[in-house]
């Protein structure tokens, strides 16, 4: 019986153009003027410290530390000091009004759902946990951050490796099989399934039109209404 669900973010609940087209090059766009301006604040110079012994550059040459960073939004590289300091990026364009997050409907209206049924939720993104929280805290549909018990990142490990999952299983505090883990990235369920988790795919029409294949013949779903209906009914 499941007892949790663990959402990824881009998506599962965001689209993924919401993240590759605003996001990322708000992120571009400030990154160099906000670092300037914050390097010397704690959470940013101990990000720039991970910058500089992940990239191999000199920690004072803060020019070299910019283009790392820049190089690395451009890749899509889910490295923790750059998911960081771009949630520290997103908080002052939403704070600012810039934009808000994209939720698709009916993700908003299953995990209201799903929250009012007694599940517990969490989110698990390669997104830092700050940035997660503002995309749920400033969605298109409200404030959905009540629906959720708490949040993941990198922090816990890479989503494509198990060993993530066991850590946030040591934090659930549940048996594997009472958590369902919802991705439309394959080798994350595959990771997730290697320490037990129950898993399904997001086939969004959105972002990955015509793509409901999948390598380990486990559930695929266009929506959290077919998450309901495949895994939820008791
Ligand atoms: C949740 S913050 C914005 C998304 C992001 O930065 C990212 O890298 C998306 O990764 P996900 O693990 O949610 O696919
Ligand atoms: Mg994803």
């Amino acid at each position: 019986m499941i007892r949790v669900i663990l959402t990824d973010v881009e998506g599962t609940t965001t689209s993924i153009s919401f993240v590759h087209e605003v996001l990322f090059p708000y992120a571009a766009e400030h990154l160099d003027e906000f670092i300037r301006a914050h390097q010397y604040e704690a959470a940013v110079s101990a990000a720039l410290d991970s910058v500089a012994q992940e990239s191999g550059c000199k920690r004072d040459d803060l020019d070299s530390l910019l283009a790392s960073l820049q190089g690395w939004i451009r890749e899509d590289r889910k490295v923790t000091p750059l998911k960081l300091l771009q949630g520290m990026i997103w908080r002052h364009g939403y704070e600012r009004g810039d934009f808000q997050s994209h939720v698709y409907e009916d993700a908003a209206d299953y995990l209201r759902r799903w929250h009012d049924r007694g599940l517990r939720l969490f989110v698990y993104s390669s997104g830092s946990v700050e940035a997660q929280k503002l995309i749920f805290t400033h969605s298109i549909a409200g404030d959905l951050t009540p629906f959720f018990s708490d949040y993941f990142d990198t922090r816990v490990g890479g989503k494509k490796e198990a060993e993530s999952y066991r850590n946030i299983l040591e934090h659930l505090g549940v048996e594997p099989s009472h958590v369902l883990f919802l991705s439309d990235v394959a080798a994350e369920l595959d990771a997730a399934e290697d320490v037990g988790l129950r898993t399904c795919l997001l086939a969004r029409a959105e972002d990955s039109p015509g793509s409901t294949m999948d390598a380990r013949d486990r559930p695929v779903a266009r929506d959290f209404s077919e998450v309901d209906r495949l895994l939820l009914q008791d």
